[in-house]
């Protein structure tokens, strides 16, 4: 069999965990190989080996049939390997281009960078791979989508035939999905080969040929995909059957908990992002955003939480205004929040899983008194939480919060704000990075947060979560509100069409 990158017996150790233990992974000429794993299972680890970031304990790299050592990501290009990382690596100033060859033709061309010649090549590349990236359009000026395209663009003119994408599509919208897994059957076609780090069966059914399954650091088993169902990859990997649907009975709510009435809220650019929007969400519900990025959720929940101010419009808790008060007043009163962005909002990244589970309640008891922290008690706090919601890590609670794997830092998170028990829980994207297993556990803690009489705020890109968990589903489209419509009486392509700002009724005629 013709393989291009042969991975064997890999081991990796890192204090107290091993992280991969014996994993073997082959990837054919010109396939699209899954790796599919739980969170911490290993997959980011692996794939930093094979990108020369980690130096493994035991195990051997082929690369062309040839034993290699990849000793630095520089030398990983070197033999045709490159990686779309989840966190873009770009210049935001600077042009396409400019991104591209940066750290790369500096030396081919000294001091007098030709820029053009570049700027050709990229325009090749990226019409041979069917990209449509314009060279010189400047990276702060294009959408996610694009400069994920101009990542990839980077890899192929540094002449990679490996391609690692790790987690390519948490960050972009359903229609990006869908151009992107285009691409990646442009790119196999031309004779690339892929690896592609997700969570979702789904896309690894629409686009995987092969799926390699890690579970723990070590290797279960790789599988066709064509002849694997969802259900038996999901538990390959958690071993145990998962569910997809969330088992809830239907809402019974109380009094509004939140109000927001008339809301307006200007972005970082000075437009109304955010244009008078009233909502409301009552004690046993869960009310789901349904919108795409960047209509205007993120300052809705900001306004709404205290991050940041709105122009105007009300913000009512229990019937209460909020929205002069200051953010802890507002956790104070009730509020709980799951943030979008957890190495921005949601952690301290270099603080230990105790300190950041202690960030809201530090100073009341019975985590201190009279200014004196109590160890003890923050401690227990923290292990408790991690183990009820299985966040896993080398140093238990000790662990500092940036050695977690991504999707147990979300756990973390989640785990923290739904222990304090808030009146009203909102939740932006909980699920994102996380593993079916996980999102199955964690949809089952929101429902019951609901079941006990709180007011749950959604917000995620990801339809069948909203249409799945939500009680009730607003829909957004440029900072207003087109619609309400019940989850039960709704449809995908409903709110397709109302996400697109039709309204209800234009929308079903
Ligand atoms: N630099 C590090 N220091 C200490 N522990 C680490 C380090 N990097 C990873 N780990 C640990 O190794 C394990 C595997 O992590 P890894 O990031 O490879 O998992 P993953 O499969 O990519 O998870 P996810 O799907 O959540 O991103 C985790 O338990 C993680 O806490």
């Amino acid at each position: 069999m013709d393989y291009v990158v042969e991975m064997e017996g890999i081991r990796k150790e890192f204090t107290g965990i091993v992280a991969n233990d014996d994993i073997t992974l082959r990837l054919r000429k010109g396939e699209i190989h899954a790796l599919l794993g739980e969170n911490g299972a290993g997959k980011s680890t692996l794939m930093s080996i094979l990108f020369g970031m980690y130096q493994p304990d035991r195990g051997r790299i082929l690369v062309e049939g040839k034993e290699v050592r990849i000793t630095s990501p520089n030398v990983a290009n070197k033999l045709g390997i490159g990686m779309v990382h989840q966190h873009f690596k770009l210049v935001e100033p600077f042009t396409v281009t400019e991104n591209i060859i940066l750290g790369y033709e500096t030396r081919k061309f000294g001091l007098f960078m030709d820029t053009d010649k570049a700027a050709k090549r990229v325009g090749e590349l990226s019409k041979q791979y069917g990209l449509n990236v314009d060279p010189y359009a400047k990276i702060e000026d294009i959408s996610v989508g694009m400069q994920q395209r101009v990542e990839i663009l980077k890899m192929l003119y540094r002449n990679a035939d490996v391609l690692i994408f790790d987690e390519p599509t948490a960050v972009l919208t359903p229609q990006e999905i869908t151009d992107l897994q285009e691409i990646m059957k442009n790119l196999t076609k031309e004779g690339k080969s892929i690896i592609l780090i997700t969570h979702k069966l789904k896309e690894i059914k629409a686009v995987a040929d092969r799926c390699t399954v890690i579970r723990r650091g070590k290797t279960i088993g790789t599988v066709d995909v064509a002849e694997t169902s969802r259900e038996a990859m999901a538990e390959m990997m958690v071993g145990r059957s998962v569910s997809f649907k969330v088992d809830k009975t239907a809402s019974a709510p109380g009094a509004a908990v939140l109000e927001v009435s008339s809301l307006t809220v200007k972005n970082s650019k000075k437009v109304e992002a955010l244009k008078r929007f009233s909502l409301s969400v009552h004690a046993g519900e869960i009310v789901g955003i349904a919108g795409v990025d960047g209509n205007g959720q993120t300052e809705l929940i900001e306004a709404i939480t205290g991050l940041q101010k709105a122009e105007s419009g009300e913000v009512l808790l229990s019937g209460k205004p909020i929205h002069e008060l200051s953010i802890r007043e507002r956790n104070d009163r009730g509020i709980g929040h799951i943030p979008e962005d957890r190495h921005k909002r949601g952690l301290v990244l270099d603080y230990s899983l105790e300190e950041n589970m202690m960030l809201e309640v530090y100073n009341r008891p019975p985590f201190s008194r009279n200014g004196l922290l109590k160890p003890s008690a923050m401690r227990e706090h923290a292990e408790h939480i991690i183990e009820s919601f299985d966040v896993r890590s080398g140093s238990g609670v000790r662990s500092v919060a940036r050695s977690l794997s991504g999707g147990n830092q979300q756990k973390a998170i989640i785990g923290r704000e739904v222990e304090r028990d808030p009146d009203l829980l909102i939740a932006v994207q909980p699920t994102r990075g996380l593993d079916v297993g996980s999102i199955e556990y964690i949809h089952r803690r929101l429902v019951e947060q609901r079941d006990k009489g709180k007011a749950v705020l959604l917000v995620s890109l990801e339809l069948d979560e909203i249409l799945n968990l939500s009680d009730r589903i607003a829909v957004i489209n440029s900072g207003e509100l087109v619609g309400i419509v019940n989850a039960s009486e709704t449809n995908e392509q409903e709110l397709g069409l109302m996400m697109a700002g039709y309204g209800k009724e234009e929308g079903s005629a």
